[in-house]
């Protein structure tokens, strides 16, 4: 199933961004002095939300993703989470969270029928830890995580965003984890969503992070299956678990792209990087939900083929990640 777009891609995957408010301000991702929040109404209720995503599965989505900000932080998500789950002809719900909450919920959100977490997770030393999400508690992410084991979760996937200078020299101790733990360590190049000036001496290529992993620990590379989304996959010889990168910028993996976005204000977008979305409200005020369905079948026909990072339009389409939902 799926709806195939111009390019011959099969899409069946909806990233479901639930908020643009967070509990932490990674660097990474929101700029010192924050991004002005939506107001309330200016974000889709639940209601609204489902709507959408029914009609994404009439199209052939089979994958949900909820995201943010931080989706824990909107009041409801598990209730919310419950419904999603129980959609005909959804095949997978599963979300990316900053883990901080999952003390309490994490065992609700299994109940109600998530499928896997991913998990951000950019340091193992505190004050690194606190100084990127400016402010955040090391241990609460570390509980959290381990509150997603305890509630029965698959091996967690834990993305770190790998910034020069700051946190790179972590990259091997972020690899051994998965030497005694199923999980999967993703590291991710840092992309410039905040057109930082920046950020091309702080953005440190897959390949080099492959090469520094494997100058300590023999890295046999993993077959990925269909549903699997943009990483490439490694493991450590007789280790637990795996590694993953992924690398938006050196290497995109736009000619396998199966996804597209909905944002927290409702627009839809058909690629991380571009401009063109259409604004989802109006449709769903006016209550007809066949448009809203033909509407998106033309976001994912007009979905472009790649992203131009690094080349001459760099630094076009951008929006917040927070909003977007990564
Ligand atoms: N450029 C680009 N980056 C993406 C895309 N999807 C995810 N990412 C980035 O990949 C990182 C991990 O994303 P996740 O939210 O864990 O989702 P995923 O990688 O699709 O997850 P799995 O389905 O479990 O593989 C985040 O930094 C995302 O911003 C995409 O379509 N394009
Ligand atoms: C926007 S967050 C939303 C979900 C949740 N708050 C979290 O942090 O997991 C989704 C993903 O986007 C990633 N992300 C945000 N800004 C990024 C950037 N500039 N470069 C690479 N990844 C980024 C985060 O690391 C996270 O994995
Ligand atoms: S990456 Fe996630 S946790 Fe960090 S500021 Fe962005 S939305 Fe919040
Ligand atoms: S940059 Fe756009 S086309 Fe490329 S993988 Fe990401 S969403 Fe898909």
């Amino acid at each position: 199933m799926g709806t195939i777009d111009s390019f011959g891609r099969r899409i069946t995957y909806l990233r479901l961004s639930v908020t643009d408010r967070c509990n932490l301000r990674c660097r990474y991702c929101m700029p010192a002095e924050g991004i002005p929040k939506l107001r309330h109404g200016e974000t889709l209720n639940y209601e609204e939300l489902l709507r959408v995503s029914r009609e994404a599965v009439a199209l052939g989505i089979e994958k949900i993703r909820i995201t943010g900000g931080e989706p824990l932080v909107r009041k409801g998500i598990v209730e919310f989470a419950g419904r999603l789950a129980r959609l005909s002809g959804l095949r997978e719900l599963v979300m990316t969270t900053n883990g901080l909450l999952l003390e309490e919920l994490a065992r609700p959100l299994r109940q109600a029928g998530v499928r896997r977490l991913n998990i951000s997770l950019d340091s193992l030393r505190p004050e690194t830890f606190s100084f990127i999400t400016r402010g955040g508690d090391l241990r609460k992410a570390l509980h959290g995580i381990a509150a997603a084991e305890a509630a029965g979760f698959p091996p967690v996937k834990i993305n770190m965003v790998v910034m020069g200078g700051i946190n790179d020299d972590e990259v091997v101790d972020f690899a051994a984890l998965t030497l005694d733990r199923p999980w999967t360590v993703r590291f991710i190049e840092y992309m410039p969503t905040l057109r930082d000036e920046g950020w091309r001496s702080q953005c440190v290529p897959g390949s080099e992070i492959l090469e520094r992993i494997g100058r300590r620990y023999p890295l046999m590379p993993l077959v990925s299956s269909e549903m699997a989304g943009p990483a490439r996959n490694f493991r450590i010889r007789g280790a637990a678990g795996a590694i993953g990168i992924i690398t938006p910028v050196s290497g995109h993996f736009c000619d396998q792209c199966n996804r597209i976005r909905v944002t927290a204000a409702g627009v839809a977008r058909g690629c991380l990087f571009s401009e063109y979305g259409i604004d989802l409200r109006p449709l769903l005020a006016a209550g007809d939900d066949l448009l809203l369905r033909e509407r998106l079948r033309s976001l994912i026909f007009g979905k472009p083929g790649r992203h131009h990072l690094g080349e001459e339009a760099d630094g076009d389409g951008m929006v917040a990640m927070s909003r977007i939902g990564g």
